[in-house]
């Protein structure tokens, strides 16, 4: 597994020339592209959906492309995804009646599967399911929007997270997604997350060269 993994959200991309921004965050180092999907009912704001993901696919990208759901229900959508494009499809637990079995139909699917707690989410919601998710991602700020700071009490929860994929045996990764930027990505890692979701700190700076390089330095720092 490659060690560290970028992936802008393109919840802060320009919506109006998407393709040519996601081309330019990829060309800039990133490693997956973050698709934020809320459906003004699980979260209260409206963004993309399975079009715009097969709009990528025909533009020409071909990078990962990680689905975060914050939608309710969930199910429905997992097969319009994956035939449009999908590589990991992520879901908050709450927003599924049947978590066991929408994880199952992810990978059916061809998908990988991901399970996002919130920050006032437990982590008993991963007892029994460690063999069946890919991924586990983190909130570190509430759903819904981009550009909030970081929950500082995430950083405890994705050392006990850590603690659970190592026991665990398997290769999962640990996403944390919402306030993510250079100045606390490398303390993220050293708290045990591989996998770095960053909408506003990459796509409102000046070069996302440097920003990406920048992270990526910061990340070298980590034992
Ligand atoms: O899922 C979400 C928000 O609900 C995120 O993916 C945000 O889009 C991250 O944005 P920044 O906090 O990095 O600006
Ligand atoms: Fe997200």
């Amino acid at each position: 597994m490659q060690p560290y993994l970028i992936a802008p959200s393109i919840l802060s991309a320009d919506f109006a020339r998407l393709g040519e921004d996601v081309d330019q965050v990829l060309a800039a180092g990133a490693d997956v592209v973050h698709f934020d999907v809320m459906d003004n009912h699980y979260v209260p704001n409206l963004t993309i959906g399975p079009m715009v993901c097969q709009a990528l696919r025909d533009y020409g990208i071909q990078a990962p492309i990680d689905v975060h759901l914050m939608v309710e229900p969930v199910d429905a959508l997992v097969p319009q995804f994956a035939e449009a494009g999908a590589s990991i499809i992520s879901f908050h637990p709450e927003a599924s009646r049947h978590v066991d079995r929408t994880l199952q139909l992810i990978r059916q699917h061809g998908c990988e599967a991901g399970l996002v707690l919130n920050p006032a989410t437990p982590l008993s919601v991963l007892d029994y399911l460690m063999d069946k998710v890919d991924l586990i991602l983190l909130m570190s700020v509430n759903p819904g929007f981009g550009g909030q700071s970081f929950i500082p009490s995430t950083l405890q929860k994705l050392k006990q997270v850590r603690q659970l994929i190592d026991q665990s045996g398997r290769p999962i990764r640990l996403e944390v997604d919402g306030g993510v930027k250079t100045d606390n990505i490398a303390e993220i890692a050293a708290a045990g997350a591989d996998m770095f979701v960053a909408g506003s700190a990459i796509f409102n700076s000046p070069s996302y060269r440097d920003t990406i390089d920048a992270m990526r330095t910061e990340l070298a720092k980590v034992p």
